[in-house]
């Protein structure tokens, strides 16, 4: 039967989950695993259509990381379009940045967190360019060098299979400090 995933199936802050270290999932993954990292894209999308959000009283995200539904597996579900116009459409099991910039970027609007229930302002500085290396959910090895705001949101993700939140990274003596060599992606 197909699970909708809705807000109650969310974790927040707190929530033991959010600060573990997502375990790898060993491959291939099972037809269960599929199904919650597929339902995990579709709530993702569902959570960005109009008439969906509203049926199922869905906050608008762009991704989803497994620990975010109490999941402790390396799974993650992003769906966006980038500041190019470009599409990122993924469920990835395994996601691991093998190499990164020295450069970071940040959204000067800040980030939120479907986990955290509260504006938490502040730049989150992260590398600006990042490769990452996945399995896809028909099993296929990919590796994708990512940039800007696509590499800021996979990296938000990721963090969250780590243990890590957001906020962790805003610096605590000025929220709003600009690190020297890093740039805005507006
Ligand atoms: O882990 C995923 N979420 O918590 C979904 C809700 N947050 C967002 O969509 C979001 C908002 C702003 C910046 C970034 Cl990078 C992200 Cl990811
Ligand atoms: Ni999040």
């Amino acid at each position: 039967m197909k699970y909708v995933i809705t807000m109650k199936d969310v974790v927040r802050e707190g929530h033991p989950k959010l600060r573990e270290v997502a375990k790898e999932v060993s491959l291939p993954a099972t037809e269960k695993e599929k199904e919650i990292l597929n339902n995990m894209l579709t709530f993702v999308k569902n959570s960005q259509d109009e008439d969906l959000a509203e049926k199922y009283d869905l906050r608008p995200g762009v991704g989803l990381a497994a620990p975010q539904i109490g999941i402790s597996k390396r799974m993650i579900a992003v769906h966006f379009i980038d500041l190019n116009d470009e599409l990122y459409d993924f469920a990835l099991f395994n996601p691991k940045i093998i190499s990164h910039s020295v450069r970071k970027a940040y959204l000067p609007g800040g980030e939120g967190c479907l986990s955290v229930d509260r504006e938490v302002p502040g730049y989150v500085p992260r590398y600006a360019k990042i490769t990452v290396q996945a399995t896809d959910l028909e099993g296929n090895k990919i590796k994708m060098k990512l940039r800007d705001y696509a590499a800021i949101v996979f990296q938000h993700e990721i963090d969250h299979l780590n243990g890590i939140m957001f906020y962790d990274h805003i610096n605590k003596e000025d929220p709003f400090f600009v690190p020297e060599n890093s740039k805005a992606i507006e």
